[in-house]
């Protein structure tokens, strides 16, 4: 079953540009151009996929671009053949505004080659002037070292630059009209899910779809489901999903009828949530056509707390499976949903997802816990990457099993691409989770808690995006590890919070000064009660991405070198690169705005 809202992905169109002067200068450029696109055609294809598995799709323009009849002929095939993304590339001087790409919506980039034959940097240098004066930022890639004219090879600089501002540019233009689907309300006033729609509607070109929670109980009671689906889920979770610990106090504890009870409950809101988000075909069959469209909804939040969990059983297994690649349909595409509905954390999940095509983890950033707090209450004491100390990711609900760190890579734990991971790693996954009854203290109508410990050893990125009245989002990231503790130490640290629920030990990397001067700063500045964690260093795809969409950057441990924004980014203050990230931003207003 693949997931609707990626029906036709967007495509990157290459815009080979070219000198148009004829007799003689052109012609002997028409074939080098037009090789550089295909090649870089090539290029972005083999090295890029779509969150569903397939190589993303690149259209060259019909013919290279000497002048504007060229570039509306390609602007008018670009927007026949569903592109979103463009790059221009060329080894020679070309002219600037005539040839530029003008669409003030398109993620665009320039790839000047650098060779001397004729001169690519120099155009590079002009259009970027161009787009700075016009007001439409663009990518500048210029490779540092001068090749030979009729060198096809791609530099690794320029690859590096090509594959971020790509994978940047395809998430920006992915989200374009798509919904985040929001299932009920504010979740015990956590502000992210007082959803702000302008902010979908300005900054993402989202839309915000809302459905109360009543609309889970009629399609359960009204049995709106696919019920052979239903049936296949329930007996898949019944073999995979293993009840764990009943934390409860035993006068509390629920008997084994009403605990069967709500496994099939938890189990019809997992088929129940992703038909809202994405629809259902099956549906339609029945009589329930309306049911069967979904909202087109590429992220999504259940409240769950407390207006449902206090008397429903709570969402954590359907926030964790939908989260997962993996479920009885066997390993799929993950979904970004959202616990206690916090579309602000949603959207930070889907900005990692769209980058990494990886499934993600939703946690409370819970505690910060010093060499010495842990040495005073474990007799333990922190050592390797733990050292500086560690913080508690723990949150009950939409953390993928993935989380676990049952996939590998190269000998190493790891999260993969749904297509990348192995039945065997799913079950391990699987395995490594138990699922307790959910705490009745917290959650009075009962259910199931996913609970795992993430192994160490996996690059981590965790980050938040929130909003800041007179500011608009800002965005907060924090690359790092996650590590393994002694299994006392966790144990004795874990039954100290809510031992039935999910818990990665992030370690971020510092730096000794700024929000990263130790572990205990990043806590210190983390803006929100939640992060989305991403498997993998993305920081500066992440950086990329939040350039693209205005979004300034508040803090980060990314190095410096492996930053890339717009060309016109520098020129608002190139010595202090955040204060010009502020700026550009502030100047330039939101992309949809
Ligand atoms: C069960 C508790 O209410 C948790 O849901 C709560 O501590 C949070 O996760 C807050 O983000
Ligand atoms: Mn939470």
């Amino acid at each position: 079953m693949t997931t609707p809202w990626i029906g036709t992905p967007p495509r990157i169109g290459i815009r080979p540009v070219i000198d148009g002067r004829e007799r003689g200068v052109r012609e002997s450029l028409e074939e080098q151009v037009m090789a550089m696109a295909k090649n870089a055609a090539a290029f972005l294809s083999e090295n890029l996929r779509y969150p569903d598995g397939t190589p993303v799709q690149c259209v060259v323009a019909d013919s290279n671009i000497g002048g504007v009849a060229e570039a509306a002929a390609c602007a008018a095939k670009f927007a026949r053949e569903g592109v979103g993304v463009s790059l221009t590339v060329t080894p020679c001087w070309c002219y600037g505004s005539e040839t530029m790409d003008m669409d003030p919506l398109m993620p665009k980039a320039v790839w000047g080659f650098n060779g001397t034959e004729r001169p690519g940097a120099v155009y590079l240098a002009a259009v970027l002037a161009a787009h700075n004066q016009k007001g439409l930022p663009a990518f500048g890639i210029y490779g540092r070292e001068v090749q030979d004219a009729g060198d096809a090879t791609i530099p690794d600089d320029v690859r590096e630059k090509l594959l971020r501002f790509a994978k940047a540019g395809l998430a920006v233009a992915t989200m374009r009209g798509k919904s985040y689907l929001s299932i009920g309300g504010v979740s015990m006033g956590i502000a992210g899910s007082i959803v702000d729609q302008p902010f979908f509607e300005q900054y993402l070109g989202m839309r915000v779809e809302c459905v109360d929670m009543s609309e889970v109980t009629r399609r359960i009671e009204e049995e709106i489901y696919d019920k052979d689906e239903y049936a296949r889920a329930l007996a898949w979770t019944k073999e995979h999903c293993k009840e764990g610990k009943d934390y409860n106090p035993k006068d509390r504890q629920k008997s084994a009828a009403a605990k069967a009870k709500d496994w099939e409950t938890v189990v019809k809101m997992t088929l129940i949530i992703r038909d809202l988000m994405i629809g259902n075909p099956k549906l339609a069959g029945r009589g329930y056509g309306e049911e069967a469209l979904g909202h087109n909804a590429i992220a999504g939040g259940f409240q769950g707390q407390r207006a449902w969990t206090d008397h429903f059983p709570n969402g954590d297994f359907p926030e964790a499976i939908l989260t997962s690649s993996f479920d009885w349909n066997g390993i799929r595409m993950p979904y970004v949903v959202a616990t206690e509905n916090d579309s602000l954390n949603g959207v930070g999940m889907l900005f990692n997802y769209l980058l990494t095509n990886t499934a993600q983890i939703f946690a409370d950033v819970r505690t910060f816990w010093s060499p010495e707090a842990v040495k005073r209450a474990t007799g333990h004491t922190l050592e390797g990457a733990a050292a500086g100390g560690i913080i508690h990711l723990i949150n009950s609900g939409a953390a993928t099993l993935d989380g676990t760190g049952e996939q590998s890579r190269d000998g190493k734990p790891a999260m993969k691409p749904f297509w990348e991971i192995t039945e065997d790693e799913a079950k391990k996954c699987l395995a490594a989770t138990t699922w307790p009854t959910a705490m009745l203290e917290y959650f009075r109508g009962g259910g199931y808690s996913s609970c795992f410990l993430s192994r160490g050893g996996m690059p981590l990125t965790m980050m938040r995006l929130s909003l800041v009245k007179g500011l608009g989002p800002v965005i907060q990231i924090a690359e790092g590890h996650s590590v393994d503790l002694p299994p006392k130490v966790h144990e004795a640290l874990n039954e100290r919070t809510n031992p039935t629920w999910p818990t990665t030990w992030f370690a971020p990397n510092v730096t000794g000064s700024g929000p990263f001067r130790d572990v205990y700063t990043v806590m210190n500045n983390w803006s929100a009660n939640h992060g989305a964690i991403s498997y993998g260093h993305i920081g500066a795809d992440l950086i990329a991405l939040a350039s693209l969409l205005r979004i300034p950057i508040a803090m980060h441990n990314v190095p410096e070198e492996r930053i890339f924004r717009p060309s016109t980014w520098s020129l608002f203050g190139a010595n202090e690169p955040q204060a010009a990230d502020y700026r550009a931003c502030a100047n330039f207003g939101p992309l949809y705005g």
